[in-house]
């Protein structure tokens, strides 16, 4: 087992006021896993990653990485953020070298094998990740989805034990995005990276991973943990078969039951016959509970 969070609760204190964002959460992340993290919006998701990435603290509860206790970030745990976090006067490879740079700015006396294998390293990086041809660019000369392969390429330059991950595809377009799933898909394979992901998106939650767990409403708590039962190399087309829209409609579901805000259908559409006074049947369905795949 690599990451294991145990009893884990947070309340954030402000002034007077108090918001308890999560509630007695436990779950574990195995070695060479992917899980998602999904939850209705401000269940705590975010914090629940950012507490194993250590950078907001627990209220109670254990963060745990192969059976050590964590306090505090550390560079065995890579973070990926929905906005790219790349250093703009830095290259592409440059951003990718950075934690090597770092690093030798604490430890002068590295031996020239390590160096070696540092410099080799960012090169399989920079092939695997797409952005060989890139790396002389600046940040703002990449597209979103190439700035993202970038921050994905940082984030596991000091392989570290587990890649977690918050809404990073959330800014991207369709295409692009399901560009850097199949990439995040093929690198849990041929890399045997571990990864927590926490998406608003359903579908990705499910493409990317063997196991989704789903929070309630605040304070997330965790609901159920579903295990995704296809083969690990599946293709983007797997999105369309019965069996994934099966399982897409059974966490739509537990999302409403674990008390996802409605979507407001009804009241916008009450607010809006008011407003023209329609005198003709509604061409609508006034329904908040349609049966979509
Ligand atoms: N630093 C903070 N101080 C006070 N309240 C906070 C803080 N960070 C988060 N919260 C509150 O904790 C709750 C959970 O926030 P969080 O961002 O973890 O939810 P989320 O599920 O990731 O939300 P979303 O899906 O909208 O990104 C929210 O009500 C949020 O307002």
């Amino acid at each position: 087992m690599a990451l294991e969070l145990s009893h884990i609760t947070k309340t954030f204190r402000t002034g007077a006021s108090e918001v308890c964002a999560l509630e007695d959460c436990s779950f574990t992340v195995n070695d060479g896993e992917f899980v998602s993290l999904i939850g209705p919006s401000g269940c705590g998701k975010s914090t629940l990653l950012y507490i194993a990435a250590g950078l907001e603290e627990a209220t109670s509860g254990t963060v745990m990485l192969d059976d050590r206790a964590l306090r505090g970030p550390g560079k065995e745990r890579g973070m990926v953020f929905q906005n790219y976090t790349l250093y703009p006067w830095l290259t592409v490879e440059q951003n990718i070298k950075f934690p090597f740079r770092l690093k030798a700015n604490m430890d002068y006396a590295r031996p020239n094998a390590v160096i070696m294998g540092e410099i080799e390293y960012a090169g399989h990086l920079l092939e695997i990740m797409g952005l060989a041809q890139f790396r002389n660019r600046y940040p703002r000369e990449l597209s979103g989805g190439m700035k993202q392969r970038v921050a994905i390429a940082r984030a596991l330059t000091n392989k570290p034990r587990i890649l977690l991950m918050d809404e990073p595809f959330g800014a991207l377009d369709a295409q692009t995005r399901e560009e850097l799933q199949e990439l995040m898909l093929l690198l849990g394979l041929y890399e045997k990276t571990t990864t927590l992901l926490v998406t608003h998106d359903i579908e990705e939650a499910i493409y990317l991973a063997d196991r989704v767990i789903v929070l309630s409403a605040r304070p997330g708590r965790i609901l159920e943990e579903i295990i995704v039962p296809f083969p690990k190399d599946r293709l983007l087309d797997i999105k369309l078969t019965p069996e994934f829209l099966a399982l897409k409609r059974r966490l739509v579901d537990l999302l409403h039951a674990g008390g996802r805000p409605s979507s407001g259908r009804a009241e916008i559409l009450e607010r809006l016959g008011q407003h023209f006074h329609a005198t003709t049947a509604s061409p609508v369905t006034t329904t908040t509970n349609q049966q979509h795949p």
